[in-house]
C-alpha cells in the first residue's frame, strides 16, 4: 500500500520497518495480526495485500474489468476481495443508495462530499484494511481519486477540502495502484445508456464528465508511479488483455515496490 509520511493517531502504515497497522476491524487470513492495543493490529508487510483501484468516467468498463481482474488473480493463485465505492459494506451501501438516487431535493456539494467520505470511512476500516492485513489483495471499483475527479473537478469543491477529509479518514492509506480506464466521455455514456436507467451522477451533462475525465488524466500525469492508463475505447478483448498483463506484472513486483 502506498503511504505518505504523516500517519494519523489511529492508523499507520510503516513500510520501512515492514509492519502495517490499522484501526480494529475483524481480520481473517493466513497470518494472525499481533494485537498492540485495542485499536491497532500489526502484521508483517510480507503478508500485506495490495490495494488496486479501478477508475474512470461512467460506462468505461470498470465492473467488466474487475471481473476480468478477479479471474486473472485466481489464475495467479492470489487471494483477493472485490469491492466498490461508494459502498462495500451494508452501511456504506445504504449511503450509496442515498447518493445515487435522484430526488426532488438538490444535493449540496458538501453533503455529497461528506457522504462519500462517511461511506469510505466505514468501508476502509471495516473491510479494506482488514482484508489487506490478512494478506488479501483488494480490487476496488473507485476510491478517493474519484472524489478528486467528481467532487473536485466536477462539482468544484476545492482540492484542499478533499485533502483534509482524505487525511482524516485515511491517514496515510492510498491505493498502491490506480488502473485508469480511459475513453472519450461519449463512448462510456453510450455504453452506460445501453445498460438501462441512469442514476443521479449519470444524468449529469457531458461537460461535467469531460471535467472528470480531464482531472483523472491530470492526476495520472502527476502520479505516474501510481497510475496505469488503459485505453478503454478498444474492443473488450484487448482491454482485458492489457489489464491482465498489468496485474500479472504487478504481482511479480516485490511487495515494497508492488
Ligand atoms: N471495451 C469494451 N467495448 C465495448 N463494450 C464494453 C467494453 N467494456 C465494457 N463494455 C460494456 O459497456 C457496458 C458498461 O460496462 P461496465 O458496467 O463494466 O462499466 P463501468 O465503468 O463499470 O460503468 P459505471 O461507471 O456506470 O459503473 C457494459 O454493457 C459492458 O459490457
Ligand atoms: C467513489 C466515488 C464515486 N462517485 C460517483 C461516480 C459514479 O457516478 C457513482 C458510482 O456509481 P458507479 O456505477 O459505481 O460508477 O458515484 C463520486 O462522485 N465520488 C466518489 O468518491
Amino acid at each position: 500500500m502506498a503511504a505518505t509520511n504523516s500517519p494519523g493517531p489511529w492508523l499507520s502504515i510503516r513500510k520501512r520497518c515492514g509492519s502495517f497497522s490499522s484501526t480494529g476491524g475483524k481480520t481473517t487470513g493466513r497470518l494472525r495480526p499481533r494485537i498492540r492495543n485495542r485499536q491497532t493490529v500489526e502484521i508483517s508487510s510480507v503478508a500485506r495485500g495490495r490495494f488496486i483501484t479501478f477508475e474512470g468516467t461512467e460506462g468505461v468498463g470498470k465492473s467488466t474489468q474487475l471481473d476480468n481482474a478477479a479471474k486473472t488473480l485466481e489464475r495467479l493463485g492470489i487471494g483477493f476481495i472485490v469491492t466498490r465505492e461508494p459502498g462495500g459494506t451494508p452501511l456504506a451501501e445504504q449511503i450509496r443508495e442515498l447518493l445515487l438516487a435522484s430526488g426532488d431535493e438538490s444535493v449540496h456539494e458538501l453533503t455529497e462530499l461528506l457522504l462519500m467520505f462517511a461511506a469510505r470511512a466505514q468501508h476502509l476500516h471495516r473491510k479494506i484494511l482488514p482484508a489487506l492485513a490478512s494478506g488479501q489483495w483488494v480490487l476496488c471499483d473507485r476510491f478517493t481519486d474519484a472524489t478528486y475527479a467528481y467532487q473536485g473537478a466536477g462539482r468544484g469543491v476545492p482540492e484542499e477540502r478533499i485533502a483534509l477529509l482524505e487525511t482524516l479518514v485515511q491517514a496515510d492509506v492510498r491505493p498502491d495502484h490506480v488502473i485508469l480506464l480511459d475513453a472519450p466521455v461519449a463512448t462510456g455514456m453510450a455504453r452506460a445508456r445501453k445498460r438501462g436507467e441512469l442514476d443521479r451522477f449519470e444524468l449529469e451533462a457531458q461537460a461535467f464528465f469531460q471535467k472528470v475525465r480531464n482531472a483523472y488524466l491530470e492526476r495520472a500525469t502527476a502520479m505516474p508511479e501510481r497510475y496505469h492508463i488503459v485505453n478503454a475505447s478498444l474492443p473488450l478483448e484487448q482491454v482485458s488483455e492489457s489489464v491482465s498483463a498489468l496485474l500479472t506484472a504487478l504481482a511479480a513486483l516485490p511487495v515494497e515496490s508492488g
